[in-house]
């Protein structure tokens, strides 16, 4: 997508790509009308002065926010005024590219009130929400506790005499914290807390509580609620407006309590429902899903910055060749960049299972068949955790590729890395979530014998053929085989979970011993999680890729699986299923992929067709024109509106102008 000035300086390498451009666009927007989507929602906002994205890490965070809530107004008034689809809605939003309430609002409160509410609940509020009468935040975390859901303090107290809910904040740290939209939009919270009914608590339930004003948006009578402060980086995140809320001694209607998964009578007995309680925990495995893509666009986005970047950026020469060369030719570079693009293609491509595994889940959720479900949630789980760790590492990895500049707001990265890094912290901390992976490992690993294992822990059934055969490459070109890398995996995460498992067998079975193995079972988490990323990878590729874009998604593929092998030689060599010769092997099978990739790599970042003002950096414009665009954009820095700085007369020029011995000097 082409939006530069027509003067193209990456020609010369858009010339040598091997590959169907246009097919692979379509492959990673995952379908023909997918892409034609993207195209349009892309074009629409990139061409709606609105959306502009300009000077957003200059603005006070006042400004940014209002500007903010003008975007998602204009969004939402586009989108009924064009008469957008679900679909189109949806990625206009994606292209308007700012945190804010509205993701919230559709991401969560939405999709907890479908999966927690009853059929009845549903036809009140979802009407309401769909047309954006009511806007609804997702309020879980509190100050006190945000990954122990279990430990929150905010109180539900059932009022028969009233047929009322008292939702409370009994102390400080039961105050509502970080939900997304709290602090300055929404108009209702969907709160979790404990509901305690005749002086029983029944643990943590869900509940819809009005929080402002549908007349004038002041908070209503005894709610505390505001934004909790400036966060991380400029512009970034800050964007959103994280809140607090507090309530005291509020009263809501009986019916405001989600009762899909348990109810209240009017007379105040509760009676659970025969479905798992951990369905209240649906809103996040939804949203979990959903990040995985989102990961794979993030990543995609550095990635484009840097390679188009390294391509146009030349630094020394060799006596071989004349002039200076592009850095994207030196190893180094494409150690460090390669795999990364390879990564972005790997996280598309499971991206696209995650959500025919979520689909799949649904449905036999409907049909009241939970037997999936902890398989599902540790996929999602420890998926999750992976793939935003990496691509915010990822991200800030690229910035460094991009040399000094990379350092520049102008290069895109630093508020690329700002928005996204709380990803790593929000839907579950990231180790919190690989230590549930783990959990489910050892659970899996316990029942072998009597259970077979599915999905993606089906390997574990076999076990003892992975505990006992070693890999059986002698050559290099041994590793071009999906099977031998896919065993490697396996057998990797298949002995690194038994080993630790074992160890817990023997020992008395206590949290202490359980907490002084956690760190090998969080390697063994992020074994089976490597282990699924490379085998979804493969068996997305093996199922109807276009021939034309094959060759090169395999060369990635290998490029991908190769990586995470070397990268984590150490737990690999470990587990004794290979050896340091294999590991040096991969390694020279990997610098051929490097070779592959080369030519091949401005047309790869293309194809994730990121238009200009989506990735809203000089030093990864589609036409490379990088200098004349950093030069240009000093001129807008606001230092820059004065030619004598503001501040000069008072603090400059009397330091200028004393002609004072200074006290320490020693002429
Ligand atoms: C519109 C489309 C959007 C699509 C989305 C796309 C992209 C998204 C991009 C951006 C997102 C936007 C904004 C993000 C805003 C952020 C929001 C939030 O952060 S919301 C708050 C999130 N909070 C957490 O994630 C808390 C983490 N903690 C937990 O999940 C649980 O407390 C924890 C750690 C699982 C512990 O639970 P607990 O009940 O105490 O205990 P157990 O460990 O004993 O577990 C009991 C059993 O339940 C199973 N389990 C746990 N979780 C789940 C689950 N989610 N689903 C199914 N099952 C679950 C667990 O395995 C145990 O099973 P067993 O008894 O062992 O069999
Ligand atoms: C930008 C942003 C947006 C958010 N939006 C929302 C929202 O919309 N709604 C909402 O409800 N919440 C939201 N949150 C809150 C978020 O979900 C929580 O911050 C997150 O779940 C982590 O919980 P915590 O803050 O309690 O971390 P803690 O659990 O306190 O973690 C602190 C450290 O302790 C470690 N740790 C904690 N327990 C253990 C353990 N058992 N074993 C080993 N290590 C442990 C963690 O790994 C971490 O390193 C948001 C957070 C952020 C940053």
């Amino acid at each position: 997508m082409q939006d530069g000035n027509g003067l193209d300086h990456l020609a010369g390498e858009r010339a040598m790509a091997q590959f169907d451009l246009q097919a692979m666009k379509v492959y990673l927007a995952g379908g023909q009308r997918e892409y034609e989507i993207s195209t349009k929602m892309a074009q629409l906002v990139a061409n709606d002065p609105v959306f502009s994205k300009e000077d957003r890490v200059r603005l006070a965070r006042k400004d940014l926010y209002k500007n903010s809530l003008r975007k998602a107004g204009h969004a939402w008034k586009t989108i009924l005024e064009k008469g957008l689809s679900e679909v189109e809605g949806l990625k206009l939003r994606h292209f308007v590219d700012e945190p804010t309430y509205t993701d919230l609002h559709w991401g969560m409160f939405i999709p907890a009130i479908k999966g927690q509410g009853t059929e009845e609940q549903q036809h009140k509020w979802l009407p309401l929400a769909y047309k954006m009468a009511i806007i609804g935040c997702y309020a879980q975390t509190e100050l006190g506790h945000g990954s122990n859901v279990q430990g929150l303090e905010t109180t539900a107290t059932f009022d028969p005499t009233t047929d009322e809910f008292i939702m409370h904040s009994p102390t400080v740290t039961s105050t509502k914290w970080w939900p997304g939209g709290l602090g300055k939009a929404s108009t209702h919270a969907l709160v979790y807390a404990r509901l305690i009914t005749d002086k029983k608590d029944h643990g943590i339930h869900a509940f819809i509580a009005p929080i402002r004003s549908l007349e004038d948006h002041t908070p209503l009578p005894n709610v505390t609620v505001g934004d909790i402060g400036v966060k991380f980086g400029n512009g970034g995140y800050n964007t959103m407006d994280n809140g607090f809320l507090r309530f005291d001694h509020v009263r809501i209607p009986r019916e405001n309590m989600l009762m899909r998964l348990a109810t209240v009578t009017k007379d105040g007995k509760y009676v659970r429902s025969n479905k798992p309680r951990q369905l209240g925990y649906g809103a996040m495995v939804f949203v979990r899903q959903g990040i995985v893509i989102d990961a794979s666009i993030y990543l995609s986005r550095a990635v484009t910055i840097a390679v188009r970047y390294s391509a146009v950026r030349r630094q020394f020469g060799n006596k071989d060749e004349p002039g200076e060369l592009q850095v994207i030719q030196y190893r180094t570079q494409q150690s460090r960049l390669f795999p990364l693009l390879a990564t972005a293609y790997a996280y598309r491509a499971v991206g696209f299972w995650m959500k025919s595994l979520y689909a799949d889940v649904m449905k036999r959720l409907n049909d009241n068949d939970f037997s999936t479900l902890p398989e599902v949630h540790a996929c999602t789980a420890g998926l999750k955790s992976i793939t935003t760790s990496v691509t915010a590492d990822g991200i800030e990895e690229c910035r460094k590729l991009c040399g000094g500049h990379g350092f520049l707001c102008a290069s895109g990265l630093p508020e690329l890395y700002a928005a996204y890094v709380p990803a790593c912290t929000y839907e579950g901390d990231n180790t919190i979530l690989l230590l549930q992976v783990a959990r489910f490992l050892l659970k899996t690993l316990s029942q072998v014998s009597k259970v077979r294992p599915v999905g993606t822990a089906a390997y574990l059934g076999n076990i003892k053929q992975l505990s006992t055969q070693n890999c059986k490459v002698s050559q290099g070109h041994d590793w071009l085989n999906t099977s031998v890398l896919l065993e490697a995996f396996e057998a990797r995460s298949a002995r690194q979970a038994a080993a630790v498992a074992l160890r817990l067998a023997k020992g008395s079975g206590s949290e202490a011993e359980f907490q002084e193995n956690t760190p090998e079972l969080v390697e063994s988490a992020r074994a089976h999680c490597q282990l699924i990323l490379v085998s979804k990878f493969i068996e997305q590729l093996q199922t109807g890729t276009p021939e034309g874009i094959r060759k090169q998604l395999e060369v990635l593929c290998y490029t991908y699986a190769f990586s995470q092998l070397i990268d984590n030689a150490g737990d690999f060599l470990a587990t004794g299923y290979v050896t340091g010769n294999q590991i040096a092997l991969a390694k020279e099978e990997l610098k051929h992929m490097f070779d592959k990739i080369r030519p091949n790599a401005v047309a790869l970042v293309d194809a994730f067709d990121h238009t200009d003002d989506y990735l809203g950096s000089a030093l990864g414009r589609y036409d490379g024109d990088v200098y004349t665009h950093l030069y240009k954009g000093a001129f807008k820095e606001s230092l820059n509106d004065t030619v004598v700085v503001d501040g000069y007369e008072e603090y400059l020029k009397p330091v200028l102008t004393q002609n004072l011995w200074a006290p320490h000097s020693k002429l």
